[in-house]
């Protein structure tokens, strides 16, 4: 399986997302500077990394957003190429409009560095399909601007067509709806809060997810 993972100035999990790549892949991931602006060709999966881009200033993700690569990421990503943002990556797809909605600051104005337990919502997508609706999991979340927001109608239409991915079991950061993950109304895009890539140990539930997502992907 051919992937890339998106490096941009201060993205801290590219190397975890690279890693948990090569894990489930048996293959190395593409490692694509953000001011690059093409991909390279017959791309999986395209992986939008955790970090602190550009310092998460002006508003987090925002200036990520806007970066070179990005207009080949939102090409692909909107003709149905699998595309996967974690934390920042989450901010950066809702900031560059591939998602709706924006993440906001935790209610708490606090980092917030733990585990949270998930529950998953729908099970139509391909990061999604190996698990059961209703399954639970716990990955790690390391993020201040974690509080997932969106008009009434936005979430309204996320729920009705099945593209929350996954809930927080308990309220963490405010999330509206207790939404930690949300996809594309194709599918193919999903945008998740939390960190899998932190839990890649034999049998880690991170582990788990990324075989699922790679099982899921070749289907
Ligand atoms: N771990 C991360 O990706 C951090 C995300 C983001 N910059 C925040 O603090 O909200």
């Amino acid at each position: 399986m051919k992937t890339a993972v998106i490096v941009f100035p201060a993205s801290n999990c590219d190397r975890d997302a690279q890693v948990a790549l090569r894990q489930v892949t048996g293959q190395e991931p593409h490692m694509v500077w953000h001011a690059e602006s093409e991909l390279p060709e017959g791309l999986d999966l395209v992986v939008l990394p955790g970090g602190f881009a550009h310092g998460d200033y002006l508003r987090t993700g925002a200036i990520a957003a806007r970066a070179k690569i990005m207009d080949a990421v939102k090409k692909r990503a909107e003709s149905g190429g699998a595309t996967l943002g974690i934390c920042n990556g989450f901010q950066i797809l809702c900031e560059a409009g591939l998602l709706p909605g924006a993440l906001m600051s935790n209610t708490n104005q606090h980092f917030i560095s733990r585990e949270a337990t998930l529950r998953v919502g729908e099970t139509d997508s391909p990061y999604t399909k190996g698990y059961a609706a209703g399954d639970y999991t716990r990955f790690p979340v390391a993020h201040h601007d974690g509080n997932y927001q969106a008009s009434d109608e936005d979430l309204d239409r996320l729920e009705g067509e099945g593209r929350v991915a996954f809930r927080y079991v308990e309220p963490i950061n405010g999330s509206a709806r207790s939404i930690a993950g949300i996809t594309s109304a194709d599918g193919r895009t999903l945008g998740l809060m939390p960190h899998p890539e932190r839990d890649m140990a034999e049998g880690g539930r991170g582990r788990v997810f990324f075989e699922r997502m790679v099982e899921g992907l070749a289907a």
